[in-house]
């Protein structure tokens, strides 16, 4: 590879390659039926669950094999192929030493290696990025057997804003295809998206995705004040933002604070790259700066290109913006 290819495009290019090989992973462990499943927080004394429910974690939050394996070949390769980035991942320190050499990505994807770096990106050092990692985004719903939910987030942050990321989808059309090699969404703001062609949403109805498993008062709250005619709630918020980037839905709204910066790094640097929009329900972008705290603790608020985002946000009631305070 040429040493002259800007850092940023090779981070994104190595991702692009690190998340189909997790991708893949995730795909042989349910193949091998031995999935492993823990309870993250079930093990804490009570007071340490009933603080995790307040800033909105569930004490059910699921772990698989699939996780863990995914999060070590994806923060191996990159930390081996960029040792002084900022890798942060949502399974926290797991073991590396020992992990299967084919696990071990080293290849870039050439497109994007091959492209014009956006001038703003063009000196981006090591200390300026931090890339956010959902090895398998979806937990639950690749343990209920919706397969299709699941997906694999590596999201790239400079200077602290989610600027671009990668998320591929394994089980991508897999009615079809049970054995096909998923699906890659990529995007830097700047350079544009690959992998796909972004679909546009319908003109005659206003739809909004949001949570399957995470529904509570204030999230259907938010839902009515916006009255959509359709509401599409699917896992993942990798999957979600997959749904606002195929043209299937206008926006993704959550009222809630159980996201984590890694289940938006990725989805929001895609979507931005696109032409949406992904903030918290205030309209303030998240910051993503390698000390900045996990709980995406103002909810969840995507538009696609052409949806007014603030005007949008102004039809949120007075209750659910109280509901969210900084
Ligand atoms: N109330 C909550 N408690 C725990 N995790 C939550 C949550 N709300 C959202 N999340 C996490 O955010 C991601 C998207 O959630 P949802 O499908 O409900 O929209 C999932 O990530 P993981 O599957 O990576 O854990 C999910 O666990
Ligand atoms: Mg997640």
């Amino acid at each position: 590879m040429a040493q002259s290819v800007p850092l940023i495009l090779k981070v994104l290019a190595s991702s692009i390659k690190t998340a189909a090989r997790a991708g893949k992973i995730v795909k042989d462990v349910m193949d091998k039926g031995e999935l492993g499943i823990v309870h993250k927080n079930t093990t804490l004394p009570t007071f340490m669950n009933y603080f995790f429910r307040l800033i909105g974690a569930s004490k059910n939050d699921v772990q698989t094999e699939a996780d863990r394996s995914a999060q070590r070949c994806i923060i191996t390769s990159l930390s081996r192929q960029f040792p002084n980035i900022t890798i942060i991942g949502e399974e926290g320190t797991l073991d590396e030493a020992e992990i299967p050499s084919d696990w071990i990505v080293t290849d870039f994807d050439e497109c994007v290696l091959k492209s014009t770096c956006p001038p703003k990106f063009i000196d981006t050092k090591p200390e300026d990025i931090v890339v956010w990692v959902d090895p398998l985004d979806g937990t639950s719903e690749y343990t209920e057997g919706l397969l299709d939910h699941v997906t694999v987030l590596i999201g790239i942050a400079v200077g602290g804003k989610s600027v671009g990321g990668v998320i591929h989808q394994p089980y991508y059309d897999y009615h079809t295809n049970r054995n096909g090699p998923g699906k890659t969404y990529w995007g830097l703001v700047g350079l544009g998206v690959g992998g796909f062609t972004p679909g546009k949403a319908p003109s005659d109805k206003f739809i909004i995705t949001t949570s399957r498993s995470h529904r509570d008062e204030m999230v259907n709250r938010a839902l009515n004040a916006l009255n959509p005619d359709e509401i599409i709630s699917v896992g993942g918020a990798g999957h979600k933002v997959v749904v606002l980037l195929e043209g299937r839905a206008h926006a993704y709204v959550y009222a809630s604070r159980g996201c984590k910066k890694w289940d938006t790094c990725a989805p929001e640097g895609v979507l931005e790259a696109a032409g949406g929009l992904l903030t918290d329900i205030h309209g303030k972008h998240y910051d993503y700066s390698k000390n900045a705290s996990f709980p995406d603790a103002q909810g969840i608020f995507a538009t696609v290109q052409g949806v007014n985002h603030k005007d949008l946000i102004s039809k949120l009631p007075e209750e659910v913006h109280k509901a969210f305070p900084y």
